[in-house]
């Protein structure tokens, strides 16, 4: 009997069976496999620390979605890590300090927040990215956007596109040749992200009206940013975007995503600067992976460390592809089985499913061979 107050799992929180991990396990691999071949070493943070390491590491994280505690040890309060990337930086800037730049890491691990983003209840996902550290200039966003099209390519996303935005762009708007008081900054930057233009004109933004319609595919909603001849620094920012998406054409990938351009797009990008990526893929709701350029704070706090990374979110391919989890070979070994010939089917991949006694069966416990006379026979 099921007692539903013990056995039930909480909202948002799921176990995976056997196929569902089968493909879990697969997909991390190919996609770490690609992150290792491109010089990306993994590393592996804890999945709790000190909330303050967390939610201090770059500008603009809240914490207010991370589960937190007290620490019954140190009396501190901790936190379950809901983003692997500031790990990654708290890394890379104090026990990594000496390495090398630029510094790449990979990572794959669960991240856990209170609360599901927004329609979907999940609480707890698999996250598995890459983070290059020591530059944030226009190669390694590019390097980064290409390596996480490369890596849902091996996951076997299809249907990938890839959506650009400028998460600094009104504050850097707002200080430069469109400026706005500092109190209307949030309302302008809300507005535009939700593409209302009566809200944004009421808002004071009535400059920024013509960033709504330079959103769409990519080669003619950038023509449209560049139209609006804002010049300074936005004219960096567009020739920037347009040698990413050159560098990936030039990668063989301009058949493989599709590149959309949104400027003003906020939704995720907690701490992103200059550049930021969503990635969508068929199947998917919602964003597959997330992307972009940031700084990481330092030890002494000051300027920090500039950084280019991205984030995927495989779950959503997971369990597509765990429906389709090919049924595997077993070879059923019997009770007094020759073990020598056992491990040399193992030795070449097979598995083998030992029985413990006469009451095991070979077709229930899933075999499609019986080991007889030293040999695998198909039941
Ligand atoms: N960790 C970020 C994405 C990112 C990685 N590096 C830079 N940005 C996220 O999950 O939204």
């Amino acid at each position: 009997m099921t007692n539903p107050t013990r056995d039930l799992l909480p909202e948002g929180l799921e176990d995976r069976l056997p196929s569902a991990t089968a493909a879990a396990t697969r997909m991390t691999r190919a996609i770490m496999d690609v992150l290792d071949v491109h010089g990306y070493d993994r590393v592996q943070p804890p999945g709790i620390e000190f909330e303050e390491s967390l939610a201090s590491r770059m500008a603009g994280i809240s914490s207010r979605r991370m589960f937190r505690f007290v620490d019954p040890a140190s009396l501190r309060m901790m936190a379950l890590r809901s983003d692997i990337t500031p790990q990654v930086g708290r890394i890379a800037v104090t026990r990594l300090a000496a390495a090398a730049r630029p510094l790449r890491l990979a990572y794959a691990g669960q991240v856990v927040t209170i609360k599901g983003d927004g329609l979907d209840p999940t609480r707890e996902r698999l996250q598995i990215g890459a983070e290059l550290i020591g530059h944030d200039g226009v190669v390694a966003a590019g390097e980064l956007v290409a390596i996480a099209v490369e890596a849902l390519q091996a996951a076997g996303a299809t249907g990938i596109s890839v959506d650009f935005t400028l998460p600094d762009l009104i504050d850097t708007l707002a200080t430069g040749p469109w400026p706005l008081a500092a109190d209307a900054v949030d309302a302008v930057r809300r507005e535009l992200d939700a593409k209302d233009a009566g809200a944004l004109v009421a808002a004071g933004g009535e400059a920024y009206l013509p960033l709504i319609h330079a959103t769409g595919p990519f080669a003619a909603a950038i023509d449209r940013l560049a139209a609006l001849e804002v010049g300074g620094v936005l004219d960096g920012r567009i020739a920037a975007l347009r040698q990413i998406a050159d560098h990936l054409a030039a990668n063989g990938l301009a058949d493989v995503a599709r590149l959309t351009l949104d400027p003003t797009e906020r939704h995720g990008f907690e701490y992103q600067s200059w550049f930021g990526f969503t990635i969508f893929a068929d199947g998917v709701r919602g964003a597959v992976a997330r992307g972009g350029s940031y700084r990481i704070v330092g030890a002494d706090d000051g300027a920090g460390e500039p950084a280019v990374g991205f984030s995927l979110y495989p779950d959503p391919l997971i369990d597509a592809l765990a429906a389709q989890e090919p049924a595997r070979d077993a070879v059923f070994l019997p009770v007094g089985h020759d073990v020598a010939a056992a491990a040399r089917l193992r030795a070449i991949g097979m598995r083998t499913v030992a029985a413990l006694g006469d009451c095991c069966d070979a077709a229930r416990l899933g075999c499609t061979h019986v080991l007889q006379n030293g040999e695998a026979v198909r039941i």
